[in-house]
């Protein structure tokens, strides 16, 4: 009887995605101990082995078969070139990849570079941006990796332009760059390989990542009101299905609570007491199954 290999899940071991990462292992029940150094950690109750491995090597591993799941970057994915299951967006690493150059140099668009030289960590999605314009010209840009700082390499003559990452455009603007045309758009993304055999663990963990960021853009707001005010207050906070209405035993009182957006939950609540509810409550979810 053949045993199956174990279950092995990877997360980026630093950089940007790290500590959201290591949030969402903890929504999701998770619960390991990594020693000290150690790139690999058992999970306490779940048959899953943790590796912890480099944001831009996650892919390639997931897509070969030697790691079933993942989190990394759509950026990495797309770099590695691999075929793997995109099971979930995350909703955090939000960035864009850009083609930048020195701000004096006033380009407007890849024409304006091809033909120069391009520094970056994407060499594969660098060279596809130039497949075209390199095409039609007939000449090539040339694209050469370097693993990180990739922004100083203009300032330092290595290349007319570069191919980087852009969240808030601090370090772009630092160096002296400007966006002259955008490569694509980039966020944490829950990947798998489409052979694996641990199709339940996946489906599993795919379940208990989905809760925790439904919870998380998710909040629990509950409140007092009379029964004149109840139905505008129920208009206020609709819940997910309905709002939960119990009535309290002082006469004509009720308790409401109802599930708000995050994004929404401060606004309700100036409504809500504008509207004449009292003791208003906002609670954190910290997981769901919907
Ligand atoms: N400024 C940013 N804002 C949001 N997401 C980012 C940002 N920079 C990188 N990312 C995302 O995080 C992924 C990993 O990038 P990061 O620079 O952290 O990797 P790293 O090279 O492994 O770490 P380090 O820079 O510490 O060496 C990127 O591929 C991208 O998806
Ligand atoms: O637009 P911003 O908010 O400034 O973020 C963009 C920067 O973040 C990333 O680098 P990181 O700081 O992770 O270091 P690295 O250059 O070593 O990759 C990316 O490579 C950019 O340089």
């Amino acid at each position: 009887m053949s045993t199956l290999p174990p279950f092995r899940l990877a997360i980026p071991k630093k950089g940007r995605l790290y500590d959201k990462c290591s949030k969402v292992l903890e929504g999701a029940g998770l619960e390991y101990r990594r020693e000290a150094r150690l790139d690999v950690a058992v999970c306490k109750d779940l048959p899953i082995t943790l590796v912890f491995l480099p944001a831009s090597d996650i892919s390639n591993y997931v897509g070969l078969g030697d790691v079933d799941m993942g989190i990394t970057g759509q950026d990495c994915v797309a770099e590695s070139g691999v075929t793997v299951e995109e099971e979930m967006m995350l909703g955090f690493g939000k960035c864009k990849l850009c083609l930048q150059a020195p701000v004096e140099k006033g380009w407007k668009g890849k024409e304006d570079v091809q033909g120069g030289r391009i520094c970056t960590s994407f060499p594969l999605l660098a060279s596809k941006f130039f497949s075209d314009v390199d095409a039609s010209t007939g000449s090539s840009t040339l694209v050469r990796y370097v693993s990180g700082s990739v922004e100083a390499a203009c300032g330092l003559g290595l290349a007319d332009a570069v191919v980087d990452l852009v969240e808030t455009g601090t370090t772009m603007k630092a160096a002296g760059l400007e966006v002259i045309a955008e490569v694509m758009q980039s966020e944490a993304i829950l990947i798998s390989n489409p052979n694996s055999k641990h199709k339940d663990i996946i489906n599993l963990i795919k379940k208990r990542i989905e809760g925790y960021i439904t919870a998380t853009k998710f909040m629990m707001i509950s409140y007092n009101v009379s029964s004149a005010s109840l139905p505008f207050c129920t208009t206020i906070t609709p819940g997910k299905t309905s709002p939960t209405v119990t009535k309290l035993s002082e006469e004509g009182m009720y308790a409401v609570s109802a599930l708000v957006k995050r994004s929404d939950a401060s606004v309700k609540m100036d409504e809500l007491m504008k509207a004449g509810a009292k003791d208003i409550l906002l609670f954190t979810i910290s997981n769901s199954r919907m």
